[in-house]
């Protein structure tokens, strides 16, 4: 009898699943390991993301066991772990779907070199739309402009998702849960259903009773229009390929439709994007992509980050949407630019800080999107926001968030401030705070820092590069 091992790792998923098809095309019997992997330049997920995992394993663990293949759930350095699961099962073959991390990619293929010489190894391409080598400018480059690449994306023939392979269920063995994830993160139960099958629910859904709204909707955070897949795609319980392809037929069936459609995949397409960034550029988790902006001099300033961090900072945009990032793992993407721009030009605090605070909070801490975007925000990015766009979060929070319904909801003692008031509170006058209940200083921080004050020194800053 054949056997075949699948090593999982952001694919947690049965449908369109390149190396679980694979390994079934040519084994009679199929075990998959998922690893928590210890390996030195290997990023660990975030404390959100470990949470996410235990769960979405759990979910896996049983859809796999229907379809008759066992889920291993290991800690240690991969080569090590696999050696020692291949030999105790017996397989002759593995499989695995691509990742695009250079420390990822050192390591996967040291690790096909050195098993390749004793079984059959191979990987697959599941984890984008297409893969950063497919893809490349007139003369044969590396893209750095999104528009000259999404336009050539939208006109290519993205692969058909796959089905999930079917086999005779075996009895399903718990996968241990005890992985370490952070105590703080057990809050965010209420606000997510986890797994294959809620994340194609979630896409259904959101065609249905969000996409109408998408386009403008998706720039005031209070609508939550937008389809909330992002935790989904980080795990690989839905494939780039499935979102494209249901958002195509969607579009055929509803041609009023097609505008808005387009509009979500082109968002979608900016997750290929970074990674193409990813697989091109140095590490961009830790250099920027422009390099003069490794000249910038930033700031040590570690009371106003902890304001940042817990949504202290008296600037009630940015604490709305820190405090919903704490509270749910996720925040909304107009927020995610006001605050990470709010860090590295009002703070002038290093993004790779800021960085690594949303890579432990998020969700959907991802390796490309999350680096990405904030390279995109601080300017260093590959078509970034230029550093001279600073954010500022009144205005913002006037014109994204004019009813105040967001604020309110994170920043609830801000909660009886008239909409006029409630995105600068120590404007306010003293009989309207009063009223609301509202003491600047005490009941909410005064401002950490003056807006006006901190831009004209980021942008000094800037200037000097
Ligand atoms: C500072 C900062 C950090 C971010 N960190 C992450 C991160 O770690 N992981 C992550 O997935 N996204 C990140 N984003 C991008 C974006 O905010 C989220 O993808 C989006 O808010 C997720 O919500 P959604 O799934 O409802 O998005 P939708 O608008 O419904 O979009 C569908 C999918 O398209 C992709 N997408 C949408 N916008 C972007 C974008 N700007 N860049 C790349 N892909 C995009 C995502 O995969 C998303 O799930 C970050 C943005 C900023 C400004």
């Amino acid at each position: 009898m054949s056997k075949a091992l699948v090593w999982l790792r952001n694919d947690l998923r049965l449908s369109d699943n390149p190396a679980l098809v694979a390994a079934f095309k040519e084994a009679d019997d199929v075990t998959a390991v998922f690893i928590f992997e210890t390996d030195e330049g290997i990023r660990a997920p975030g404390g959100a993301a470990r949470w996410w995992f235990n769960r979405s394993l759990t979910d896996l663990s049983e859809r796999l066991a229907g379809i008759g293949v066992h889920l291993l759930v290991e800690k240690g350095k991969a080569e090590t772990v696999l050696r020692r699961v291949l030999k105790d099962i017996g397989a002759t073959s593995l499989h695995w779907n691509r990742r695009y991390h250079p420390a990822e990619r050192a390591l996967d293929s040291h690790i096909k070199e050195r098993l390749g010489e004793e079984i059959a190894v191979e990987s697959h391409p599941g984890n984008v739309l297409v893969e950063p080598w497919d893809i490349a400018t007139g003369t044969g480059k590396s893209y750095s402009v999104y528009g000259p690449f999404w336009k050539n994306l939208r006109a290519l023939d993205i692969a058909e998702p796959l089905p999930a392979p079917k086999g005779k269920a075996v009895r399903h063995k718990r996968v241990d849960e005890n992985y370490r994830e952070p105590k703080w993160a057990k809050k965010f139960a209420p606000y997510w259903t986890i797994g294959e099958i809620a994340a194609q629910d979630k896409l259904a859904a959101f065609f249905d009773e969000r996409l109408t709204d998408y386009p403008q909707g998706r720039d005031f955070p209070a609508l939550a229009a937008t389809s909330h897949l992002s935790p989904h795609l980080r795990h690989g319980e839905i494939s780039p390929r499935q979102i494209w392809h249901a958002a195509k037929a969607f579009a055929h069936a509803h041609h009023a439709q097609t505008e808005r459609i387009n509009k979500f995949l082109s968002e979608l397409a900016w997750r290929d994007f970074n990674y193409h960034q990813l697989y091109h550029r140095d590490d961009i988790v830790r250099v920027a992509m422009h390099p003069k902006y490794e000249g910038m001099k930033w700031r040590d300033a570690p009371e106003q980050l902890e304001a940042w961090k817990r949504g202290r900072t008296g600037i009630p945009m940015v604490d709305a949407g820190m405090r919903e990032l704490w509270e749910t793992g996720y925040m909304e993407n107009r927020v995610r630019m006001l605050t990470a721009s709010f860090l590295c030009k009002n703070l002038l605090i290093d993004w790779r800080v800021g960085e690594e605070w949303f890579w432990d909070c998020l969700c959907d801490g991802d390796i490309a999107n999350n680096p990405g975007n904030w390279q995109w925000v601080a300017g260093s990015g590959m078509d970034a926001s230029p550093f001279f766009r600073i954010f500022n979060p009144v205005t913002q929070g006037e014109r994204f968030d004019a009813d105040g319904d967001y604020v309110r909801r994170w920043v609830p003692e801000l909660s009886e401030l008239p909409d006029k008031h409630v995105q600068q509170p120590w404007a306010a006058p003293k009989d309207v705070l009063a009223k609301a209940g509202v003491k600047v200083g005490e009941t909410y921080p005064e401002p950490i820092v003056d807006l006006k004050e901190t831009r004209e020194r980021a942008l000094e800053a800037a200037k000097a590069l």
